[in-house]
């Protein structure tokens, strides 16, 4: 199997370029990242470049975080705010040629609304033909009111924009707090699935304990025909380093 080290949590404390060549160091197969946005997008290509490493994925800016926003996309009044947002994550990846935007929905509040959402991402997806457009689930207890709760609520939304563009970030340690069947859910969705993170639950740690078994559903994974590489989006302890005798055990 591949990894990709998640930048947004591994090697946080550093800039992001000198994370990526962190990454690059103790082996692993790509990059990917939540808000890359104080790096210039040249910048952050140049070391791509320099390391070999593809960038998998970035998101969309979360919109007023102080205020308590978690994006905007499926929020009813602030589609400029959101279509901003959308335009310059599609510009960071195109310059970086990342192959992923990961477009957040934002908080419900009664504010939200699925057709907003479908909106924005039918716009997203038809901007950008050769990026691919994720949306993930999140988990009550690390995104309180997030709208997009559940992986039966992103199937729907990918099939109303009806997109090939349109795919769904399935992070292993989301859909095993918000609805469990994780290997189930994988090998039903496996078609809508565009990017695939893992970590331990429910402490967010090293996948190598915790109530998923990594061992088996990795496993599962490749024997299901997955060969990308799967993001390690994992919060290690301040100072750990990335356990990579874990994941050359899992190659
Ligand atoms: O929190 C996660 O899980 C993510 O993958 C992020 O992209 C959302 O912030
Ligand atoms: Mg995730």
């Amino acid at each position: 199997m591949k990894f990709s080290a998640n930048l947004g949590f591994l090697w946080a404390d550093r800039p992001l370029p000198d994370a990526i060549r962190a990454a690059k160091a103790v082996g692993f197969d790509a990059v990917e990242c939540h808000w890359p946005y104080d790096v210039p997008a040249e910048e952050t290509r140049s070391v791509l470049d320099e390391t070999g490493l593809a960038m998998l994925g970035l998101n969309t800016r979360r919109g007023d975080v102080e205020a308590g926003d978690n994006g905007l996309s499926a929020l009813c009044h602030r589609r400029e705010e959101a279509r901003a947002a959308i335009d310059e994550a599609l510009a960071y990846a195109r310059v970086t040629g990342s192959s992923a935007v990961h477009v957040m929905a934002g908080k419900s509040r009664g504010t939200a609304s699925k057709s907003t959402f479908v909106d924005n991402l039918a716009y997203a997806c038809e901007q950008a033909k050769e990026i691919t457009i994720l949306i993930e689930p999140l988990n009550p207890h690390n995104a309180p009111d997030y709208y997009l709760n559940s992986t039966g609520l992103a199937a729907e939304i990918i099939a109303e924009v009806n997109a090939p563009n349109l795919k769904m970030m399935f992070d292993c340690y989301h859909v095993q707090i918000i609805e469990g069947d994780v290997t189930r859910r994988l090998e039903t969705l496996l078609p809508i699935i565009g990017h695939i993170q893992i970590a331990s639950v429910p402490d967010r740690g090293v996948p190598d304990h915790g109530e998923l078994d990594y061992s088996y559903v990795l496993k599962r994974i490749h024997e299901l025909g997955w060969d990308r590489p799967i993001g390690v989006e994992y919060l290690p302890d301040e100072g750990e380093q990335p356990d990579m005798l874990w994941i050359a055990r899992h190659r």
